[in-house]
């Protein structure tokens, strides 16, 4: 079995109170690793190394160097791409394609995209007036935050962590991560990546567990964490936000979404099922981008339900590694407990199961492990819970409507505003109704394209702050303004 300790001031070690936790695979629920749980002392020891390294060695380099050096990082994670794919499907249970093609590429895009954003982008500055007529010049210089705390999730572990870790050391930062215990399988092997390429001891420092009374609090509440960045559940940010107003630290969230997907009838009809297939069961539906709830303009409604239904009963379970299978499970046990509760309710408030509802039948090897069914549902008004809660899971209600206005209307009538993904051929209206969706990012024709110099971030309950490109550094450094009289 794979130990996993914590990666602090460029060194693997168990945790001193010696606890540790168990890591199950999703896919059968075999114990796969023994995680050391960091306590109160282990995260101090981690915070003062960042603290160390930042007013140390890292501090001391230039932007080049710190370039070059995130750079080696990209190359090595490169290098490792097979490692790091094992170690996510082992965690994660979700399909090879989904490691290759999306989660493990990112992670080197990250720190490739934030050494260019550094190295590029200007601060400001500005000549003023004086009385005596010579004027003075005013110039920004940013400067590092310090240490920052990342905490991140579990559905798309490896993205999420290195697209905060990137621009954090980008920037300047020293970092202490803080992986879901769902997922500390990535983090770890990066902390041995950074030791290869020569990311001096300290900057980056992993501590595992869980949030509450574990690693997740102690870090967060920790004086020597001067910003913290945080993915995950909207609860959870709101704990994690109490925490931070001790000593004024920024903060940055990226939170749950409850996402619309808006079909019209003039829309390319095979391009529209495929992406809402896509955005309502990539990954199990475990994406915060995701689709939970379909709008269909009304004269496609019921050949649009059939062929959604059709792709969702094609799918094969499998494990991430069987050539022959596609879909994998959810994360944990008591993620599936929580989906399926969904799942019971939404029948309970009188939903029509056009598909799924339930659990597949899985080989007797497999039996144990998270399995649940695409599902999708209609009928139901736009006040039941699975229409309006985030479930995190492979499901979606889809409803029929008549007008712009009303699905607009529909689209905003919720807690979150994450993302939206419209499918028309009428560009006006798509770009009409972009500026009226309240959102943090609309896809037209598409979903989950990223560009990673654009803003990236949630409205109303699915985030504070904007990260991605420019947006990224306003977040990491602060900047400093320098007036010179002339
Ligand atoms: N807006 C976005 O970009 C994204 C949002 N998400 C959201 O993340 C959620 C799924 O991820 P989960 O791991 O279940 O979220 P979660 O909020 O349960 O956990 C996220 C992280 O926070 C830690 N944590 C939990 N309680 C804490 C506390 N009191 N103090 C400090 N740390 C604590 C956890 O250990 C984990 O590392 C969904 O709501 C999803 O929508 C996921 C991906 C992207
Ligand atoms: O592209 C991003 O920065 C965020 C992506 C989010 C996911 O991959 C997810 O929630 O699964």
């Amino acid at each position: 079995m794979q130990i996993v300790k914590n990666f602090i001031d460029g060194e693997f070690v168990d945790s001193v109170e010696g606890k540790t936790f168990d890591k199950r695979s999703p896919v059968d629920n075999s114990v796969i690793a023994r995680v050391a749980e960091a306590g109160q002392v282990d995260v101090d020891r981690a915070v003062r190394a960042a603290q160390a390294a930042r007013n140390g060695v890292w501090g001391g380099l230039t932007t080049d160097q710190r370039v070059d050096l995130l750079y080696g990082v990209a190359d090595e994670i490169t290098r490792r791409f097979e490692d790091f794919v094992a170690a996510e499907m082992a965690d994660t249970g979700q399909p090879r394609h989904v490691m290759t093609h999306v989660f493990i590429p990112r992670g080197a895009a990250n720190f490739k995209v934030f050494a260019d954003v550094i190295k590029n982008v200007p601060t400001e500055a500005f000549q003023m007036a004086t009385p005596d007529g010579r004027g003075a010049l005013n110039y920004g210089i940013r400067v590092p935050k310090g240490v920052v705390g990342v905490i991140s999730p579990w559905n798309a572990p490896f993205l999420l962590m290195t697209w905060k870790v990137a621009p954090a050391l980008a920037c300047g930062n020293t970092v202490v991560v803080k992986p879901s215990e769902e997922t500390p399988l990535t983090a770890a092997l990066l902390g041995e990546v950074m030791n290869k390429v020569g990311i001096p001891r300290g900057v980056y420092n992993v501590v595992n567990g869980f949030g509450p009374s574990s690693a997740g609090e102690h870090l967060t509440r920790h004086p020597g964490i001067d910003a913290i960045t945080f993915t995950g559940e909207t609860r959870t940010g709101t704990t994690i936000m109490q925490a931070a107003a001790q000593g004024m630290r920024d903060v940055s969230f990226e939170l749950g979404g409850k996402n619309a997907g808006i079909v019209f009838a003039d829309a390319d009809f095979d391009a529209a099922v495929e992406g809402i297939f896509r955005s309502a069961f990539l990954n199990s539906g475990q994406v915060c981008l995701g689709t939970e709830r379909v709008y269909v303009e009304r004269p496609i409604f019921e050949r649009f339900v059939a062929a959604l239904k059709q792709k969702a009963e094609a799918v094969k379970f499998g494990r991430p590694d069987d050539p022959e299978a596609n879909y994998g499970p959810l994360i944990s046990d008591e993620h599936r407990r929580k989906v399926l509760s969904y799942y019971a309710k939404a029948v309970e408030e009188g939903a029509t199961v056009v598909t799924g509802g339930g659990v597949p039948d899985m080989p007797a090897a497999l039996e144990q492990g998270n399995w649940v069914q695409p599902t999708i549902w209609t009928g139901l008004p736009e006040t039941a819970a699975v229409v309006r809660e985030e479930v995190f899971g492979p499901c979606c209600h889809i409803r029929p409507f008549d007008t712009e206005d009303e699905v607009v209307n529909m689209a905003n009538d919720n807690d979150y505003g994450l993302s939206t993904t419209i499918w028309t051929t009428n560009l006006a209206r798509a770009h009409r109704m972009a500026g009226r969706i309240e959102v943090g990012i609309t896809w037209i024709n598409s979903w989950f394209l990223r560009d990673l110099r654009t803003a990236f971030g949630g409205s109303k309950q699915s985030g504070i702050g904007r990260e991605g490109g420019v947006h990224s550094l306003e977040f990491y450094t602060e900047t400093r303004n320098v007036c010179v009289k002339l």
